[in-house]
């Protein structure tokens, strides 16, 4: 402490100058962050836990209006009344803090089998901008060319697995074994490591945000070719020897191979079904028309989704952009079917 000539105490003086300053920045911080803080978390999510030390405060939103409904161009609830999500319909504000808090882990499942390698950057690159944004993320990369996975940097609390796994010859037989993998990996690994997984098609792009809105039970995704079809023009397997038989008069929806996901628990059930069903047709010589969507869309229509993700989480831009589609979240890469799946089609290309 210093002392002046006339005996004044300077020290003192100076400190009591800051605690005021400090005072009044800690209140004004204080007022800022309880006004503010949800939208600063919503910048820094890893900031979060220092301002709220921990604890969640006051969050603010419009409240939703009964007689108003977000959305009336669309179906936005089943008739067994589980949520078919579109833009506008939630709050993601809402929704983030109740996942944050129970800090979910999310494993997004994709197969790059022998060419298809080629998707595995774009597919990773676009999801750290789109996908999950600020929760933890896994990355499971099934592959039988581990060194043909591209080293991408990831953000904080996401990480990269792969896992090699055998190629089949014929490309839907690589298709269909996904359930077997999916279902392997989820009572092996999976369950250990995540609480919900999202199993996606590795030739697609991600071009929107894609967070926890989607995450239920168990979830399936409206195909974009049918959202507006009725039963007939559904391409179910209409065969009745084979387990994906669906008659003409039942289905709800028709839902894509390539979006499906839920608790590593209800996965399991899914993958264990559709895996089985595939392996009785195979013993019958039977293979469903499309593969392992034919499967995955008879387990739905006998084991509801408890949420259904609209043609906004599945898109292919070959479709136009109807007015119902607000956002295009995640899109297909376009690829020549031939070049890519089939190794004498590409020859038969080149010597064209
Ligand atoms: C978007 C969507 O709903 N896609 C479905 C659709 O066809 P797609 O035409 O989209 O099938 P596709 O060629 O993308 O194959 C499905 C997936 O299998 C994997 N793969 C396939 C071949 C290969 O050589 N290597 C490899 O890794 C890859 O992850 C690919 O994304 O119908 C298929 C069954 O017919 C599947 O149900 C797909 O999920
Ligand atoms: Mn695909």
């Amino acid at each position: 402490m210093t002392t002046t000539a006339n005996g004044r105490d300077c020290g003192q003086k100076i400190s009591l100058k800051k605690l005021s300053i400090l005072l009044i920045c800690g209140v004004f911080a204080f007022f800022a962050f309880s006004r503010y803080g949800w939208k600063v978390q919503e910048w820094y999510p890893k900031y979060r836990y220092i301002i709220f030390c921990g604890e969640e405060k006051r969050m603010l939103y419009p409240k939703p209006e009964t007689l108003k409904p977000p959305r009336t161009d669309v179906l936005t609830i089943t008739p067994w009344l589980a949520p078919i999500v579109w833009n506008g319909t939630y709050n993601i504000d809402v929704l983030n803090a109740q996942f944050h808090k129970r800090g979910v882990r999310v494993g997004l499942t994709i197969f790059a089998i022998k060419k298809y390698t080629v998707f595995v950057q774009t597919f990773v690159e676009t999801a750290e901008k789109f996908f999950m944004v600020g929760h933890k993320v896994n990355y499971y990369v099934f592959t039988d060319r581990p060194n043909d996975i591209p080293n991408i940097t990831l953000a904080e609390g996401r990480q990269l697995v792969v896992l090699i796994v055998p190629s089949y010859q014929r490309w839907q037989e690589v298709s269909m074994r996904r359930m077997e993998m999916i279902r392997d990996f989820s009572s092996q690994r999976f369950i250990n490591e995540v609480d919900y997984l999202v199993c996606v098609d590795v030739d697609m792009r991600f071009s929107d945000e894609v967070g926890v809105e989607i995450l239920s039970d168990v979830f399936g995704t409206l195909h974009p070719g049918f959202y507006g079809a009725g039963r007939q023009g559904f391409t179910y397997e209409r065969r009745p020897e084979s387990q994906a038989f669906i008659p003409g008069d039942e289905g709800d929806f028709y839902y894509a191979g390539g979006y499906f996901g839920g608790t590593i628990e209800e996965v399991y059930k899914l993958t264990n079904f559709c895996h089985n069903a595939m392996m009785t047709d195979r013993e019958n010589k039977l293979e469903a028309v499309w593969h392992d969507e034919s499967y995955l869309n008879k387990y739905f229509l006998y084991h509801k989704p408890t949420k259904i993700l609209s043609v906004e989480y599945l898109w292919d831009n070959g479709f136009g952009v109807p007015d119902i589609l607000k956002r295009r979240r995640f899109v297909a890469v376009p690829k020549n079917h031939n070049a890519i799946r089939n190794k004498r089609s590409i020859r038969r290309l080149r010597n064209a």
